[in-house]
């Protein structure tokens, strides 16, 4: 028997005044995976999730969490959905973070041992201090907390680590990693585009409220046409002379000054034409080496296409 979707988004509709957020998107995020939701400013990302919390109504459309409708059966799936909004939006400020996650724990059956998840999340010496007075990444951190101490089935993260500094931002990926683990199904919001390569089972890019693709980040960066090979040399080279002698389909930039890509069906006469520029200029290309494109240049230009 096929385990049933964590989350279906069905044909996904929703507008605020005349600004359309969310375009007919459809979605499906598997049981006991980590999805990712991608997308620039603005592409709908937070109205489909607050949709499937529960927060907003469709305007068409159908939204099923758990197999269950989020609205009408809201009481139902209160104990069983964790829910992090971004920069911990509705917390109480006035409480500390132990008797903020103490309480919550008190709603649900099994909750998690407090004591440890504060430990866990880097917060032990800030357990009492009103929330209102803490630093952003640390209120973060709480919020992050108050999701997970129900022990939910299902867990929506928006953008988890905005603002976390380095080591926070590793014990997170260790703890969404560890919720993939006993197979709860986390579904994430983030900007940061290697973050949701290092951690999703399935990636789902949206731009305009419509669904760009989706795909493990194997399968989105795989493709053909995927290849890349990279190269240091001097900021700001001229590069319309090579971009003449390349082939049409092949794209070439400066990625960083001094840092260049050329992107495309990489093969030895590309290689070739590419060394070849590189000794007509006196370019000593260096570090040059043919890879696999990240999921960032698949993001980048799936998502540029779409703004055109
Ligand atoms: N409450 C609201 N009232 C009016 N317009 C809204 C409201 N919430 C969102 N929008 C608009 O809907 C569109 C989608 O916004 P949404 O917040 O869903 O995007 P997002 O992908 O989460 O963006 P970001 O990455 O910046 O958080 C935007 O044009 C936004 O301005």
């Amino acid at each position: 028997m096929s385990v049933p979707p964590a989350v279906e988004v069905d044909g996904l509709v929703k507008r605020y005044g005349t600004t359309t957020a969310v375009d007919g998107l459809s979605v499906r995020v598997d049981s006991g995976a980590v999805t990712a939701l991608l997308g620039p400013n603005g592409a709908g990302k937070t109205t489909t999730v607050e949709t499937c919390e529960g927060f907003r109504e469709p305007d068409t459309g159908r939204v099923r969490v758990l197999g269950l409708d989020p609205r009408r059966d809201s009481a139902e799936l209160r104990p069983r959905v964790g829910v992090m909004l971004q920069e911990g939006a509705g917390l109480y400020p006035g409480a500390g973070a132990r008797e903020l996650l103490t309480h919550l724990g008190r709603l649900h059956r099994h909750p998690l041992d407090v004591d440890r998840l504060v430990e866990r999340l880097g917060l032990g010496g800030t357990g009492r201090t009103p929330l209102r007075r803490l630093s952003g990444g640390q209120r973060q951190r709480v919020a992050l907390a108050a999701a997970l101490v129900g022990r939910p089935e299902l867990v929506f993260l928006d953008e988890p680590t905005a603002g976390l500094d380095p080591h926070a931002r590793h014990s997170t990926w260790d703890l969404i990693g560890e919720l993939r683990g006993d197979g709860v199904s986390v579904v994430l919001t983030t900007h940061l585009i290697d973050e949701a390569e290092q951690l999703a089972d399935h990636v789902v890019i949206i731009d305009h409220g419509r669904l760009v693709t989706e795909g493990s980040p194997e399968e989105l960066t795989s493709g053909p046409g995927d290849d890349v090979i990279s190269f240091g040399g001097p900021p700001r080279l001229d590069l319309s002379t090579l971009r003449a002698a390349l082939p049409e389909s092949a794209d070439v930039r400066e990625v960083t000054p001094g840092s260049y890509q050329v992107a495309g069906v990489v093969d030895p006469h590309l290689l070739a034409t590419l060394t070849s520029w590189c000794a007509t200029n006196d370019i000593l290309a260096e570090g040059l080496q043919v890879g696999r494109r990240s999921l960032e240049d698949v993001y980048l230009e799936l998502t540029r296409r779409s703004a055109r």
